[in-house]
């Protein structure tokens, strides 16, 4: 079933934490939603799941509204991003609570435990009380419980905030294995935009509650429709560069391009784009973030702040302080206008002479 959220508004007193947000969710899909802290990840989340109500919009779920429609209606489950596990109930009692609580027959609730539990790998917990398991455990139990409900949509607030890189590494590929098991259309909201990157099939970009891009997340990689999206998506975060067109040349501080066309512009450089080597403009290195198999250099070209990142194949990261060669292909550079941050042309058929 598609689900299509129109022109949700909600505001909290002068917040508004949505702003007619549109965003079109395919069925089956696992679709990511990404966005800074506070852009209104949650809040749409519980506005879908029914806990809380839109001042304004629709929310069609194969065409039929189910704004109004009360929560235990919706064919909606939900892992919140501020889970709490009953300390005095076990693991199985916890995930079967809110079942429990619809009365649904036991037999049912507890193939349900044990199907979920197999799934995701917790079945030796469930006779366990919370206090025995530890944080990554708890988070699986508590996924699990959102996951008992016999649902089209499965909708999931940060599931991962707070757990340790393996264990997230883990947990994703199990999500994404549930999803194809469950046939059902995730909707996964985070704020690492890695995270995002690495487990979306569809990439949905919110900020100040609108969505900025909805697209494979390639695609919003690559191809960023406003210049927010790519400051947003992608680490380490893409160089932002106030420029100017005109006199068919592109001003950016130091960097000069050939180009067409006149007005205010804002040039956007993905770091990877940023070659150092011998030749090009001169830079000072200003910092080293060494990752191991690639590097984070960040420089002052005249004055100019630019990151740069670099595969260490079989060469070291250069010394903070020394003088490296910067070039960048006028093909990488995006275009966004000033004002609106609407992608503008790019620079394809112009030579750099910086
Ligand atoms: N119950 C509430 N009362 C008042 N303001 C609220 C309430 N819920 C959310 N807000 C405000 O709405 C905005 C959106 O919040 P929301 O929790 O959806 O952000 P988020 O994208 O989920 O952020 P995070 O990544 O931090 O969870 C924020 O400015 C928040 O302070």
């Amino acid at each position: 079933m598609t689900l299509e959220f129109r022109g949700i508004a909600k505001s909290y007193g002068k917040t508004k934490a949505l702003d007619r947000l549109d965003l079109t969710v395919e069925a089956g899909s696992f679709t990511v939603l990404c966005g800074p802290p506070k852009s209104g990840k949650s809040v749409l989340f519980r506005i879908l799941v029914g806990l809380e109500a839109p001042d304004a919009g629709q929310i069609l779920l194969a065409g039929r509204d189910i704004a109004k429609s009360p929560p235990a209606q919706r064919p909606v489950g939900y892992v919140p991003q501020n889970f709490a596990l009953y300390p005095h109930l076990t693991v199985a009692q916890n995930m079967a609570y809110p079942l429990t609580l619809a009365r649904f027959p036991r037999d049912e609730i507890a193939k349900r435990v044990d199907r979920t539990a197999g799934i995701l790998s917790i079945t030796h917990l469930l006779a366990k009380t919370p206090d025995q398991l530890s944080g990554g455990e708890k988070q699986r139990v508590a996924v699990a419980r959102g996951l008992l409900k016999d649902a089209e949509i499965f909708v999931l607030d940060d599931p991962l905030v707070g757990l340790d890189y393996k264990l997230r590494e883990r947990l994703m590929d199990e999500l994404k294995g549930l999803r194809e098991e469950l046939r059902a259309t995730f909707l996964y909201a985070t704020s690492d935009s890695l995270e995002a990157l690495s487990m979306a099939q569809v990439l949905a970009v919110i900020d100040h509650g609108r969505i900025l891009q909805c697209a494979p997340p390639a695609e919003v990689y690559h191809n960023p429709a406003v210049a927010r999206a790519l400051d947003l998506i992608g680490f380490p975060h893409a160089n932002l560069l106030p420029g100017k067109l005109g006199g068919g040349q592109l001003v950016a501080g130091p960097l000069r391009f050939a180009a067409e066309g006149s007005g205010d512009v804002v040039l956007g450089i993905r770091p990877e784009h940023v070659r150092l080597g011998p030749a090009g403009q001169p830079a000072r290195v200003t910092l080293v973030e060494n990752l191991g198999g690639e590097a984070v250099v960040y420089l002052d070209l005249d004055g100019q702040p630019l990151t740069a990142a670099m595969l260490l194949l079989d060469n070291d990261p250069p010394e903070i302080d020394a003088m490296v060669g910067v070039s960048i292909d006028p093909a990488s550079v995006l275009l966004f206008d000033a004002t609106t941050g609407a992608r503008r042309d790019g620079l394809q058929k112009a030579d750099a002479h910086g």
